[in-house]
């Protein structure tokens, strides 16, 4: 157990005010989506890094963009925020410019690496950066809520990659937002600190606030949005529940102990021909099949390998309905697009825009080391 939860429920806290998600509005006044994009477009030189995006978000919603990197995550949120402005299309935030929601003190934002003030305590920067805000949360709340207790004396520049994440939480935290934008917020906690930080997000979005947040974290999304935008090379290719965009992905996974097929060992080759069959990888003791139509494949199995045994069959992952999402949109792309090729230029992952740990992350899906795995189709 981490401070995260010894935060008390939101009801009970002294900074609470009206609900968020409804300031300023009045019981007659009709609801505007927290969110509103409209054909949003951004290029970068060749690069089209966000190509037409329309989405609304309504208040309350908890959404979780996912798209492999260099899919424009970082710049629609970035176009939400008005740090950057869009070449065509339109942001909306509470139905205002993204900069008058956020001056208003609306949204909070944790964006990747942003910049920490140099030189300074914990406390400090909390301290100074309250001063910004027209309506700021009390300080201790802020501290409680982002766990920041242990190191409040710690210079920023002395903080683990884990502690500045939560620093910049309290940041974002700290306008008391109705709209919070995290762009990859739980990248360098270890498992039982991103554990609690969603549990503080749950009980601080409890009353109606907005969260908009990007992850490379398959099941993260999964647990913590209820809707999960899927984003490839500039575009959402899936907008909808985990279950909805797993369903997406036709087919099951058929896995056997790898060495109860046979005293000669495993014949991955035969296995990838039997019918159905899209794909087989080894995952440590055991094959794994990727099947369009798993009775038949299943009963070609036992035809064939009479003997094997310890055999489950499974839905789609989200993993898997990611990856075919993303890769036939790829497709698609190299057909109509050739502007893109190069989509991830050196100038800007040279920049500090993006961290090193970030492009290091591997899907926390991944039950298994890739070195584990190999391919046999
Ligand atoms: N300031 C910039 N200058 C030049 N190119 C940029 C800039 N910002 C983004 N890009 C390019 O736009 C594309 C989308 O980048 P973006 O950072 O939005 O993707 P992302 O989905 O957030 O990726 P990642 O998961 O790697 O953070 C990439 O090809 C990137 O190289």
């Amino acid at each position: 157990m981490t401070a995260f939860d010894l935060v008390p429920p939101r009801a009970a806290r002294a900074s609470d005010r009206a609900p968020a998600g409804v300031r300023g509005a009045t019981a007659a006044a009709p609801v505007r989506p927290a969110v509103r994009l409209r054909g949003l477009t951004k290029t970068y030189g060749r690069v089209r890094a966000v190509r037409g995006v329309d989405l609304s978000i309504g208040s309350g919603e908890i959404v979780a963009v996912l798209g492999p990197n260099g899919a424009g995550k970082s710049t629609v949120n970035e176009m939400i925020l008005g740090l950057v402005s869009p070449d065509a299309g339109s942001a909306e935030v509470f139905g205002l410019a993204p900069q008058a929601a956020v001056r208003a003190g609306r949204v909070g934002a944790m964006l990747q690496a942003g910049a920490l003030l140099s030189d300074a305590r914990v406390i400090d920067v909390i301290r100074l950066m309250r001063g910004l805000h027209a309506h700021p949360l009390p300080v201790d709340d802020v501290i409680a809520r982002a766990d920041l207790g242990d190191f409040l004396k710690t210079k920023t520049d002395k903080l683990s990659g884990g502690q500045a994440q939560r620093l910049r939480y309290a940041l974002a935290l700290l306008p008391d937002p109705e709209l919070l934008i995290l762009d990859e917020p739980t990248v360098g906690m270890d498992v039982e600190v991103r554990r609690a930080f969603w549990r503080s997000m749950r009980d601080f979005t409890a009353a109606g606030r907005t969260v908009l947040f990007a992850t490379h974290y398959l099941e993260e999304a999964d647990q913590v949005a209820e809707r999960i935008v899927v984003l490839a090379q500039g575009r959402i290719v899936a907008d909808g529940t985990g279950a909805e965009i797993r369903s997406r992905v036709a087919g099951r996974t058929i896995s056997l102990a790898e060495d109860s097929i046979g005293g000669g060992g495993p014949n991955p080759t035969e296995l990838a021909g039997l019918p159905g069959v899209a794909g087989v990888e080894r995952i440590g003791a055991r094959l794994q099949l990727h099947s369009t139509d798993s009775d038949h494949t299943l009963r070609a199995l036992l035809a064939a390998f009479p003997a094997a045994r310890d055999i489950e069959v499974a839905s789609a992952k989200l993993e898997d309905a990611f990856l075919s999402l993303t890769s036939a949109q790829n497709i698609d792309h190299h057909n109509d697009d050739h502007h893109n090729d190069d989509h991830h230029n050196d100038d800007h992952h040279n920049d500090d825009h993006h961290n090193d740990d970030h492009h290091n992350v591997d899907h926390e899906s991944d039950d298994h080391d890739a070195a584990d795995r190999e391919e046999y189709r």
